[in-house]
């Protein structure tokens, strides 16, 4: 799709189409719907990034709670979005050894207890070593500033999945 088909959704089908780009939050997606037309793909995703940080600091907490563990029940479950499976799987945490499991369930638990969301971390940029290193690094993080840093992954998350979505325009010229 280009941005172009894009600014010609009805309501009802952006939200179908781009309901998941923030990991389960299609109120996000519901309200950048109202800033329609869009220029680009880039100024979708401006808005989008515009309203997230117009949110109070527990709008953005909410954002990050509701993500699901990376390797937690869920991955193992299927109850997973299709999305952040399939990341997941990209970044091979499907394929961890048991001891591995068992340290990011442990490191998982201890960021949880300390900040309140669970750890966030855009898997496509990453692989299973570099996902436990920050995971050990960013536990030490003051929470400020970890809040800030969990934000800039929700973003990164949701520039690859929108890319999935939109034909960007330089590909659209070719
Ligand atoms: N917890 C967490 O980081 N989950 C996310 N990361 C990612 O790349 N997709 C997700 O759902």
């Amino acid at each position: 799709m280009d941005i172009g088909s894009v600014n010609y959704l009805p309501y009802e089908d952006f939200v179908d189409v781009f309901g998941n780009v923030v990991e389960k939050c299609p109120l996000i997606t519901a309200a950048v719907w109202s800033r329609r037309p869009f220029s680009s793909l880039a100024d979708l995703e401006a808005s989008i990034n515009d309203f997230i940080d117009a949110l109070p600091e527990s709008g953005k907490e909410g954002i990050l709670r509701v993500h699901p563990d990376l390797t937690g029940r869920d991955l193992q479950s299927g109850s997973l979005t299709r999305e952040s499976r399939e990341e997941q799987v990209q970044a091979g945490l499907d394929t961890l050894t048991t001891a591995e499991v068992s340290r990011m369930a442990r490191l998982n638990t201890e960021y949880k207890d300390h900040f309140g969301f669970p750890f966030v971390i855009c898997a496509r940029m990453n692989n299973k070593a570099t996902i436990l290193r920050q995971l050990e690094e960013r536990l030490r993080n003051e929470r400020t500033i970890e809040r800030a840093c969990a934000i800039d992954e929700v973003k990164k998350i949701c520039h690859l999945r929108l890319q999935g979505l939109v034909v960007p325009e330089t590909s659209n010229k070719l």
